[in-house]
């Protein structure tokens, strides 16, 4: 059978390495992935807006989403519950389009038990001292914050391996064409798939 559903595209990576940057860099440019809101107990942030950056939820409402089986993976990452809607994802992967996740590591690991067709692709900084850099100039997180989220990096840095492509974001441009030649490349697999499949039934 050929598989005419959409591909599932997880980018993940430390906080502070740039997978909101080249995901939005990269939805700027391309129209045919859809991306998945996530969950969060998370507050927002200035400037955020509930529904497009994040479904901003209660901790009830969160633990509730969890116990219906709402959401394909959730992770407490530092704190707050985060997660990935199932309705969305499935529904929108049966239709034949792909979905594009930007999800933490533990999370990601969890997809990967469930949709292991999917294709996971890792951020990494071009060094500790850059990311740093980068989740202290966003100017977002406490020193304390900024502290956690430093340690939890080191932890998933440790978790490239799992990953089916690496991808180092020193200049937003460049970590935004390798991930679309990710994107090309798995279409590319697809279809010499589907031509394969086309050509043992026509020597039948
Ligand atoms: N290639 C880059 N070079 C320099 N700065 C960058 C680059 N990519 C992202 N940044 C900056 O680094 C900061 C963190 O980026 P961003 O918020 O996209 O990270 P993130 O991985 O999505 O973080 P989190 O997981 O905490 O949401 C931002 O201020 C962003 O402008
Ligand atoms: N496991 C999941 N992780 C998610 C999801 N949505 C976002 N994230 C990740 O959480 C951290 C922190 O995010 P922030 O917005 O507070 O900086 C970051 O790595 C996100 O990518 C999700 O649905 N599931």
């Amino acid at each position: 059978m050929i598989d005419e559903k959409g591909i599932l595209f997880i980018l993940s990576g430390p906080s502070g390495v740039g997978k909101g940057t080249v995901r939005k860099a990269l939805f700027d440019q391309s129209t045919d992935l859809r991306y998945s809101i996530s969950m969060t107990t998370r507050n927002p942030r200035e400037g955020e807006v509930d529904g497009t950056d994040y479904f901003f939820k209660s901790r009830e409402e969160f633990e509730k989403l969890i116990s219906e089986g709402q959401l394909i993976e959730h992770a407490e990452y530092v704190g707050n519950y985060y997660g990935t809607p199932r309705q969305y994802v499935e529904k929108t992967l049966n239709e034949g389009k792909d979905v594009f996740l930007e999800i933490e590591v533990q999370g990601a690991l969890k997809v990967r038990e469930n949709f292991p067709q999917g294709v996971f692709i890792f951020l990494i900084p071009p060094s500790l001292e850059e990311l740093k850099d980068r989740i202290v100039n966003r100017g977002t997180e406490t020193e304390d914050k900024v502290k956690n989220r430093l340690h939890a990096a080191k932890e998933e840095i440790d978790m490239m391996d799992a990953y089916d492509y690496v991808v180092v974001n020193d200049e937003i441009d460049n970590a935004v064409t390798k991930v679309q030649s990710i994107v090309a490349s798995e279409h590319c697999k697809r279809e010499r798939v589907a031509h394969q499949y086309k050509k043992a039934l026509e020597d039948e």
